[in-house]
C-alpha cells in the first residue's frame, strides 16, 4: 500500500501569537513543525504544505526529507493544493494532519491507518468528558447534552482518490477534512484520539507542549565494535565507500566494518543484539550482501520504535589504506541511507601506533556511538 502524508502548516498563527507563525516558534529546541514531521517518518511520502512565504526556511529545514507544497488562504485550500500535488503519483492512502500538533503519537498514527485497512475514511476523536453549557457576557444561558459529541484530532485517514474527489466537490469553508468527506457522502470510522495531540493554537499551549514532551522524552545511546582481517585484495569497502587498496577485508558480507560497528550501535542504543541476530552469517543470503542492507534495517527499527537518529560518530582504527582524504564522503553516503543531515554524522580515523594487530596491518577496527532520540 502507498501511504502519503499531508502536514498543513500554512496558516499564520494569530491565536498563538509570537513574531513567527506557531509552527516555526521553538519546541524543546526544535521548531514546531520539526516535531511534527518527525513523527510521520517511516510510514510514508510526507508532504509539507508550507506558507509562501516561508518556502526558503522550509527548504532550510527539511533539507529535500519531505515535498514542499505552497499553501492557500484557508485550511482547506492548503489540503487540497497538496492533494492535486499527489494526483497520478500512485498514492492510494492519504493521512492529512495538522503542523501545529506536534505531540501526536504513534498508537494514535497507527488506529487511523489500522482502521483504514477496511474504511475509506478515519480519524481520531475523544469523546467530551465536561459537561457543555451555552454562555453569554460571561454567564452561562443553558446546557447541552454531551452525549454522541466528539473532539475531533487529525491526521484524519482517507482513500485517496476518495478524498480528492470529495475536495475538489467541496465549497470550502471546511473545519477539516472529515466535514470534507461527510459532504461527498463517505462514512468515517471513529478512532481512539489522545488528550496529548493537542493542536497549538494558542500561547499558553506551548508551556503545555514542553511538558508533554519533556515527558516522553527518551534518549539512547548505543555502542558498536566490529574487526574484519585482512585478505587479498584490490580495495576496502568502509562507510560505503570502495577505498582503493592491496588488500581486501574478509567477511561473509562485504566486510564493511565501520558500516557494521554504526549498525550494531543503533541495535545496541535499542536493546536489540547486533547485526548476527538479525542476518545470520549462517544464511547464505546475505553472502556478499551490501552492508547498506544492515544499516537500513536498524534505522527503520529505530524507526519503528518512535526513534531518529540524533548523531553518530565511527572511529575507524587501521595503519593503511588512510581514511582522511575519503571521510567527508563517508559521512555524506551514511547520513544518505540513515535519512539525516551529514553534519549529524562524523566519520574519523586512528592508527593504534603500529601496536596489536591493527599495528601489523592485519585488519581493520571500528567503533561507534550512535543516539537515538524520541520525542
Ligand atoms: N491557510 C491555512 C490555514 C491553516 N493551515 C494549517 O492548518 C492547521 C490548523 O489550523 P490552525 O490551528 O487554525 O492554524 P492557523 O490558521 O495558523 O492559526 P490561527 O487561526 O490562529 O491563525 C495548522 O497547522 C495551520 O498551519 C494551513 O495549512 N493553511
Ligand atoms: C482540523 C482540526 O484540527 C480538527 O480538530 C481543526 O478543525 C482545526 O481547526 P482550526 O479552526 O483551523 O484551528
Amino acid at each position: 500500500m502507498s501511504n502519503a502524508i499531508i502536514i498543513v502548516a500554512a496558516g499564520r498563527g494569530t491565536r498563538a501569537g509570537g513574531e513567527t507563525p506557531k509552527q516555526w516558534q521553538s519546541l524543546a529546541g526544535q521548531p514546531v513543525l520539526a516535531h511534527t514531521v518527525a513523527a510521520f517518518k517511516g510510514i510514508g511520502r510526507i508532504v509539507v504544505v508550507l506558507h509562501p512565504e516561508d518556502m526558503t526556511r522550509g527548504i532550510a529545514q527539511f533539507q529535500g526529507e519531505v515535498a514542499l507544497c505552497a499553501g492557500g488562504s484557508s485550511r482547506d485550500a492548503s489540503v487540497r493544493n497538496a492533494l492535486e500535488m499527489l494526483e497520478g503519483s500512485g498514492v492510494e492512502k492519504v493521512l492529512i494532519h495538522d503542523g501545529a500538533r506536534p505531540l501526536v503519537s504513534r498508537a494514535v498514527i497507527d488506529g487511523v491507518l489500522d482502521a483504514l485497512e477496511s474504511a475509506q475514511a478515519a480519524a481520531p476523536a475523544l469523546p467530551v468528558s465536561d459537561a457543555l453549557w451555552t454562555g453569554e457576557n460571561g454567564q452561562v444561558t443553558g446546557t447541552q447534552d454531551r452525549g454522541g459529541l466528539y473532539r475531533a484530532q487529525t491526521p484524519q485517514g482517507f482513500d485517496f482518490d476518495a478524498i480528492l474527489s470529495a475536495h475538489r466537490a467541496h465549497p470550502g469553508g471546511s473545519a477539516d477534512d472529515v466535514e470534507v468527506a461527510r459532504a461527498a457522502g463517505l462514512s468515517v470510522a471513529i478512532t481512539r484520539g489522545s488528550e496529548d495531540n493537542l493542536k497549538i493554537t494558542y500561547p499558553e499551549d506551548f508551556a503545555r507542549a514542553e511538558r508533554l514532551l519533556g515527558d516522553k522524552m527518551d534518549i539512547r545511546l548505543g555502542h558498536g565494535y566490529d574487526v574484519h582481517a585482512f585478505e587479498p585484495g584490490d580495495h576496502v569497502t568502509l562507510c560505503g565507500v570502495a577505498v582503493p587498496h592491496d588488500k581486501k577485508l574478509k567477511g561473509h558480507s562485504d566486510a564493511d566494518v565501520g558500516m557494521h560497528a554504526l549498525t550494531d550501535a543503533i541495535y545496541g542504543a535499542l536493546a536489540e543484539g547486533d547485526i548476527g541476530r538479525h542476518f545470520p552469517p549462517s544464511d547464505p543470503q546475505w553472502k556478499g550482501a551490501a552492508s547498506e542492507i544492515f544499516l537500513d534495517h536498524a534505522v527503520k527499527l529505530a524507526e519503528a520504535r518512535g526513534f531518529r537518529l540524533g548523531n553518530a560518530d565511527v572511529t575507524l582504527i587501521c595503519e593503511q589504506p588512510k581514511i582522511g582524504p575519503h571521510a567527508v564522503e563517508m559521512a555524506q553516503v551514511l547520513a544518505r541511507i540513515i535519512g539525516i543531515e551529514p553534519g549529524r554524522i562524523s566519520v574519523k580515523a586512528t592508527t593504534s601506533e603500529r601496536l596489536g594487530f591493527t599495528g601489523r596491518e592485519e585488519g581493520i577496527a571500528a567503533i561507534a556511538t550512535a543516539t537515538l532520540i524520541k520525542e
